[in-house]
This record gives C-alpha cells, sequence and structure tokens, in this order.
C-alpha cells in the first residue's frame, strides 16, 4: 500500500501527449494557453490621457492661459498643441504633439474663457499615459501553460488577438459497475440502491468541462466487464471505472484491466475513504478505478483524477495543494491511514462534519471542501484543504 503522495507522485508523472486546438478568445476562460504569445501591437499605441482635464506643456505652464481646443478619445492624434497654450482634453484622448502634461479639470477653474490653475499644483508629465506602457510591439504577453482568465480574455482582446491556441479536453468514459445499483427512473426493488456515482461523476466532469460521451453500466460478470473496459478504452483518454474494485468475489475490475495488458501504478493508498483506489496505463490512455462508496468515488475523483485532468489541460502543478488552514477543533488521526474529511471552511478555520462515512452523503451536501490528516498527525497546525 502507497502513502496520499507517493500516489499523487505517479500520477504527476505520467506523460501526456497533449493535443491541441485553436478557440475564440471568449471560449478559451479555464483552458491553458499552449503558445507564448507576442504583443502585435503596443499598448497603448499612443500616448494618451488618463484624466478629463487640459493638456499642456510644461515648460509653458502659467497660472492663467488660453484654451485653443479639445480632443476628445478617438480623436486622431495628429493634433499639435500651440504653443503657450492648454487644450481641453478627455480620458483616453491622444496628447497632442508638444504637450507633456495633463492638469486634471478638478484643480482648473475657468475665467473668461480662460484656464485659470495654481502652478504649484501641477507636476511634470502627470496623468499622461505613455504609449507602450502596458507592453511593446514584440513583448512576450503569455506564456506557455497560462490558465486562461477573464483577464487573460481583456489582455488579448485589447491587443487586437481574437483566438488563442489552447490544449484540447481530454476525452473521458465512464463505467459504473454493480448489479444492485439502478437509476432513479426505476423503482427500487429489495436489494437495489439508487445510482449516486453516475450524476455525480457527469456533474464533476461538466464542471471541468468535459462531456462524458460514454456512461455504460455494466453486469457483475467478469467477460462483461472485460469487454466494455476493452471497448470503451479505445474510445478515450481517460476511463474511470465506479465499484467492483475490492477484494469480493464479484469484484472483476482489476483482473479485467490484467486481462487487457493494462500496467498497474498503483492498487490500495492509506487513506480514508478510498482506500482500494486502482489507477494504470494502457499506451497514452490512463485509467482510474474509483471505491464504489459514493463518498470514497468523489473523495478520490476530487484528490487524484481531478488533478490529472487538469494537468491534461496543461496545469502543470495541478496536484500541488493550494490551500493550507488550520482546524477550528484539534484531531488526533491515531490510524496509519491519512484521512479526508469532509468539512465547512468558515472564518479561515476548518470545521469537520459528522456523519463522515464511505455510504453517507448527507455531510458531502454540506461541505465546501475536503481536508486531509495525515496518519499520526502530532505537529502539523495547519492542513491541506481541497475545496470543492
Ligand atoms: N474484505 C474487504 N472488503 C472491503 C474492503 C476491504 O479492504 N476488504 N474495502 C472496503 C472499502 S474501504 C470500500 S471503499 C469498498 C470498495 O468496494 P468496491 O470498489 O468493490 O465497490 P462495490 O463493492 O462495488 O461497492 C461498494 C459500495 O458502494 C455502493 N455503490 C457502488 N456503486 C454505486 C453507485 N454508482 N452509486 C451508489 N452506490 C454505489 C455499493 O452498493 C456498495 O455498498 O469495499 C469495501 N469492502
Ligand atoms: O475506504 Mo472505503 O472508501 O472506506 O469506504
Amino acid at each position: 500500500m502507497i502513502t496520499v503522495q507517493e500516489a499523487k507522485t505517479i500520477l504527476s508523472e505520467i506523460p501526456i501527449n497533449r493535443r491541441t486546438k485553436t478557440l475564440p478568445i471568449a471560449k478559451s476562460i479555464g483552458m491553458f494557453c499552449a503558445e507564448n504569445i507576442a504583443s502585435p501591437i503596443s499598448v497603448p499605441s499612443f500616448d494618451n490621457s488618463a484624466m478629463d482635464g487640459y493638456s499642456l506643456a510644461f515648460e509653458d505652464l502659467k497660472s492663467e492661459m488660453e484654451i485653443s481646443g479639445e480632443i476628445k478619445a478617438g480623436d486622431s492624434s495628429m493634433n499639435k498643441l500651440k504653443t503657450g497654450t492648454a487644450v481641453r482634453i478627455f480620458t483616453g484622448a491622444p496628447i497632442p504633439e508638444g504637450a507633456d502634461t495633463i492638469v486634471k479639470q478638478e484643480i482648473v477653474t475657468l475665467q473668461k474663457g480662460k484656464f485659470v490653475v495654481d502652478p504649484s499644483q501641477v507636476k511634470l508629465g502627470e496623468f499622461v499615459r505613455k504609449a507602450g506602457t502596458q507592453c511593446q510591439i514584440g513583448q512576450e504577453v503569455l506564456r506557455i501553460g497560462t490558465e486562461l482568465s477573464s483577464g487573460t480574455v481583456a489582455l488579448l482582446a485589447s491587443l487586437g488577438i481574437q483566438e488563442v491556441k489552447v490544449y484540447d479536453i481530454p476525452k473521458v468514459g465512464v463505467i459504473l459497475t454493480g448489479d444492485e445499483v439502478v437509476s432513479s427512473d426505476h423503482e427500487l426493488q429489495p436489494g437495489q440502491i439508487y445510482d449516486a456515482n453516475g450524476p455525480m461523476l457527469r456533474t464533476v466532469l461538466s464542471q471541468l468541462g468535459i462531456d462524458v460521451e460514454f456512461v455504460e453500466k455494466v453486469k457483475d460478470e467478469a467477460e462483461a466487464v472485460e469487454n466494455s473496459i476493452k471497448i470503451l478504452l479505445e474510445k478515450v483518454d481517460i476511463l474511470i471505472l465506479s465499484g467492483g474494485i475490492s477484494v469480493g468475489d464479484y469484484d472483476f475490475v482489476r483482473p479485467a484491466l490484467q486481462n487487457l495488458g493494462v500496467r498497474e501504478l498503483f492498487y490500495k493508498v492509506a487513506q480514508k475513504p478510498g482506500k482500494p483506489l486502482y489507477a494504470g496505463t494502457l499506451g497514452t490512455k490512463t485509467i482510474f478505478a474509483l471505491p464504489g462508496n459514493p463518498s470514497s468515488s468523489l473523495s478520490c475523483f476530487r484528490i487524484y483524477v481531478s488533478p490529472f485532468i487538469r494537468k491534461f489541460f496543461g496545469a502543470d502543478h495541478a496536484f500541488e495543494t493550494q490551500f493550507k488552514f488550520p482546524l477550528a477543533e484539534s484531531f488526533q488521526n491515531d490510524s496509519s491511514l491519512t484521512f479526508f474529511f469532509k468539512c465547512v471552511l468558515k472564518a479561515g478555520e476548518i470545521h469537520l462534519l459528522s456523519g463522515q462515512e464511505s455510504f453517507n452523503l448527507i455531510a458531502f451536501n454540506q461541505a465546501t471542501g475536503l481536508v486531509e490528516i495525515p496518519a499520526s498527525n502530532q505537529k502539523e497546525q495547519v492542513f491541506n484543504y481541497y475545496p470543492f
């Protein structure tokens, strides 16, 4: 049995053949950039005013000056300042040739059509947005591997860039096992349970932007499980199985994967829930078998599968935990397993929820995320937190 960290390391080292595609920038949020982008223009492309006010040449500044014209945003930048005068100007408008300073209108009074100011309040070069201050033509503005955000869309749009090359999302297949599991449009017969993992996996995958085209329910029979895996593996990059990975007589998933030549990366992680987690590869394909208990499935998805999918997308540090918080009340984990507890993060502290059993989903409904409590936690002050 391996540790949580060992499992993460193994998964983070699986080589990935990323595909790329080109998307309109507005559809690229959450994807990762697959190209370095240099700016095709300088921004701003011309010196312009950061304030509504008056533009002038600082060396000609006097307490009273003639106003020789007006420039508004969108006017041509070919205006030339008449020496010794001020020009009315608005935010974003091009600074006229010969001017180097903007005086904001709040400190100016107009007397008989003239501009009147206290010169001691004006600074050379103030409120001028110089050409190229955001970026120069040819300057690298986006690097490969950057996650695209609404901020990125604004940046690229400001440069006149309409499309961006990103890493493509993986094709994902899901196979549900368990003869007792039925969908919610059936009436429950004795011994049956409703399928929680199917809708849950569809939803968490769709949150990642992935359509699961192939959700199959397979019979708990060795041949059926093997066939189903074989067919689906041909179509997908990542295959997720739910259930049938433990040691019972009807747990056919692991032998089926072995028969199909899947290379086992690990089976069983020293954690609760989700101890019987399996991961393997076949060529460029990665296979996860999640333990059937819904809580174990969701927990393993969040801790291992979701980062792996994000790595496929282009997130190079997807397995690094970003958040650490203290527990509101101390908890001693005396077992040899790492616990992933459903919890609520509130005011910077983690509150553990009651009802942590693997079959119990009540706490999942209330949880904002999972907290990782390592085995024999003696000295930890803060704990890894995985938001949903
Ligand atoms: N002798 C042992 N038995 C078990 C061990 C063990 O180490 N030794 N581990 C236990 C742990 S921990 C877990 S977790 C489960 C994992 O078992 P499987 O992956 O084989 O899952 P199943 O047996 O198929 O199902 C477990 C449980 O979950 C329910 N289930 C399955 N699929 C769904 C679904 N789609 N929606 C809702 N619920 C589902 C299923 O009915 C079972 O109750 O093994 C323990 N046993
Ligand atoms: O670890 Mo199992 O996932 O406890 O129920």
